[in-house]
């Protein structure tokens, strides 16, 4: 990649990948997109694969985009790249109460492609920071989950692809697009069956009938005596030819039947395949204390070279990403309904910060390439820029109108990022996020007020061993948006063995009194516990979780802004907010279509906000800050 003098913004020039250790490069799965490849030197064993990379939730989408018409929830494609958030530990501290809660995985978790029977790494969790003071401006606009990073399960050998596990539930609810594709089970069925026929090839030098059909035949007359055939995947792991039965089974059987096709050519990786190694995670933020962490170059990169490749998840809509509070309507005489205040206070999904937009237009895209996710704003000291890549897969979306891709399925457009002038090995990669960006964080670190007394919990988490802990009467944690918790081997002894209490690893317990010597009593405040029990505590049985809806970036005052792609690269064509408005218009009228059979329903759509949105900026690029989320009723 490079950037051309003359202005052209497209990528072209010959990298030098020579220390390249991870390739960007169609994954040898056919059809499957990208995939990752080890580079130069391979991966060892227990090697971290690139570096720890940041995670976004994404909060109740459904509920949010109910009131809005269909076509605004139309194939969302961070829908293929999102992780469950019960992978993550921290996360249920604000997810169980939700209707649902998802991660972008923006790095590893989006760029590398799984095929469970040769999965070569390993899941090593994330861990919980701020990255800024909680009372900083920054707080809440960068996520907290952070240095998500997996590690080699074996040596990946030069030209390896990196496979990771994404779990069968992923594969079996996507039978229409993989199809029948084996599970780790499948594979030692089918080699039974593998030697089963060899057993019977064998019998045929003895002169058996049946063992006269050759391997195809088999395999033919299998599919069309018993279609149920058609969906086993023990089916689909087995070779359609005869000829490859040997080697499978000398090689370790049908688990490692695609291992070798898996392996590109190190020469056909430098040639079509980009460097995502080039950048590394930096802890804190070089360029602003409120910016939170930041990427770091991981060797030298000269003017002009690839900083790295960035494919592009798209967002037709921005509108998709907005957030309401909630509102309870009368649907009938004596039914009511909980339903987004499309008139109140609005924000943003965390994710808007981590996508680049436009103002004339309602598209965003959002990078997942390695790290990407963590590059930080400068405008006097960007070192590196944007530009449309030459290996982004849709190059002809350029000159279509949004609604002429928005739903497509794949992540068609690419930037790379690229250097503007040569950066030192441990620089900052810094970009210039826009001057809209800059005025709307001047605003924002203006107008900021820090909110009274919440520090996450995962912060007091770290230094429980300096905290004065309080009592009740001084004043309750929940004023603060936390809970103190309560180990319970500390009070395993005042619960019957049957109670539901022990099943857990603890309860939540209020401070009554301080007792000196690092003693407490505590008392109980779990349902079904008697509400004098009173309990003797250590301080090491105390730690505090999140109250539901407290975290930085649930609140509505955080700040929300997408990066800006500069106008010399933007194209036209997406500008245009003519097709745009006459959607909007249209989903007024399915807005009211959709609520027509609710019987007794308010009106809740605020026709005069949509009317105005005619021929206007996006709403949004700066939010609404009047309001923080309430809390559900407990
Ligand atoms: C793409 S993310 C960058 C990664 C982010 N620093 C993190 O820790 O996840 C963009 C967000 O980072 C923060 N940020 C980046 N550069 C900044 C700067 N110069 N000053 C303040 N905040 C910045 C803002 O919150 C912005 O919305």
């Amino acid at each position: 990649a490079s950037v051309k003098e003359n202005g052209d913004d497209s990528s072209s020039e010959k990298e030098d990948n020579s220390k390249c250790g991870l390739f960007l490069a169609p994954s040898s799965i056919p059809n499957s997109g990208l995939g990752m490849f080890a580079g130069h030197g391979g991966i060892s064993e227990n090697a971290t694969i690139g570096d720890g990379d940041v995670i976004i939730p994404f909060f109740e989408m459904e509920f949010h985009n109910q009131l809005k018409s269909k076509k605004h929830r139309n194939d969302f494609l961070w829908d293929e790249y999102v992780w469950a958030s019960h992978t993550f530990p921290g996360a249920e501290q604000e997810t169980e109460d939700l209707e649902d809660a998802e991660f972008a995985c923006p790095g590893i978790g989006s760029a590398a492609n799984s095929y469970l029977a040769l999965k070569n790494v390993l899941d090593q969790g994330v861990s919980l920071g701020l990255g800024t003071d909680p009372g900083s401006p920054g707080a809440g606009a960068h996520s907290p989950y952070h240095n998500r990073y997996f590690t080699a399960t074996e040596d990946i050998p030069e030209g390896g692809e990196v496979w990771m596990d994404y779990g069968p539930a992923y594969f079996k609810s996507r039978v229409n697009e993989y199809g029948y594709i084996p599970l780790p089970e499948s594979y030692p069925v089918a080699d039974d069956l593998l030697i089963d026929y060899q057993e019977m090839r064998f019998v045929d030098c003895n002169s058996s009938d049946i063992s006269n059909q050759t391997w195809e035949e088999l395999y033919q007359t299998i599919l069309d005596f018993a279609p149920i055939w058609r969906t086993s995947r023990v089916l689909h792991a087995l070779p359609t030819n005869a000829s490859k039965i040997e080697d499978i089974l000398n090689d370790g059987g049908t688990t490692y039947r695609d291992y070798d096709a898996s392996r590109r050519d190190l020469a056909w990786l430098d040639e079509h395949g980009q460097c995502m190694d080039n950048i590394k995670t930096g802890m804190m933020s070089q360029e602003s204390p409120h910016a939170g962490r930041g990427a770091l170059a991981n060797r030298f990169i000269p003017a002009g070279g690839l900083v790295t490749p960035a494919p592009l998840i798209h967002i037709g809509d921005m509108d998709e990403l907005k957030m309401y509070q909630r509102t309870t309507i009368k649907k009938a005489r004596f039914e009511s309904k909980v339903v987004p205040d499309m008139n109140g206070p609005t924000t943003y999904q965390l994710i808007l910060n981590y996508c680049f937009g436009h103002m004339d237009s309602t598209l965003l895209l959002c990078p997942y390439g390695l790290l990407t996710a963590l590059i930080n704003h400068s405008s006097k000291n960007a070192n590196t820029r944007i530009v449309w890549s030459d290996a982004m897969r849709r190059k002809e979306w350029l000159e279509e109108p949004i609604d002429e891709f928005a739903d497509e399925s794949i992540a068609g457009l690419q930037f790379d990022f690229v250097a503007l002038r040569d950066i030192q090995e441990d620089e900052e990669i810094l970009i210039d996020y826009g001057d809209e960006w800059e005025q709307a964080w001047q605003e924002h670190m203006q107008n900021h007020q820090p909110r009274d007394g919440y520090i996450p919990a995962f912060e007091l988490n770290q230094r429980l061993n300096e905290i004065e802990f309080r009592t009740l009467d001084e004043r309750p944690y929940s004023d603060d948006g936390i809970q103190l918790r309560c180990r319970i081997q500390h009070a395993r002894q005042c619960f019957s063995p049957r109670s539901e209490h022990l099943k857990k690893d603890s309860i939540a317990c209020a401070i009554i009194e301080k007792l000196g010597e690092n003693k407490y009593t505590v008392k109980v405040l779990e349902d079904g516990v008697d509400d004098d029990l009173q309990l003797e505590m250590p301080a090491d049985a105390f730690f505090f979780v999140d109250l539901p809806y407290q975290r930085h970036h649930f609140s509505f005052q955080a700040f929300r802004h997408a990066m800006m792609i500069p106008d010399d690269m933007f194209p036209d064509v997406w500008k245009s907010r003519t097709g745009d408005d006459k959607r909007e218009a249209g989903s007024q009228e399915q807005d009211e279509e959709d609520s027509s059979d609710d019987g007794e329903d308010e009106v809740f759509v605020d026709e005069e906000e949509d009317a105005s949105a005619f021929k206007r900026k996006p709403k949004g690029w700066k939010h609404d800050d009047s309001a923080i989320i309430e809390l559900p009723e407990a």
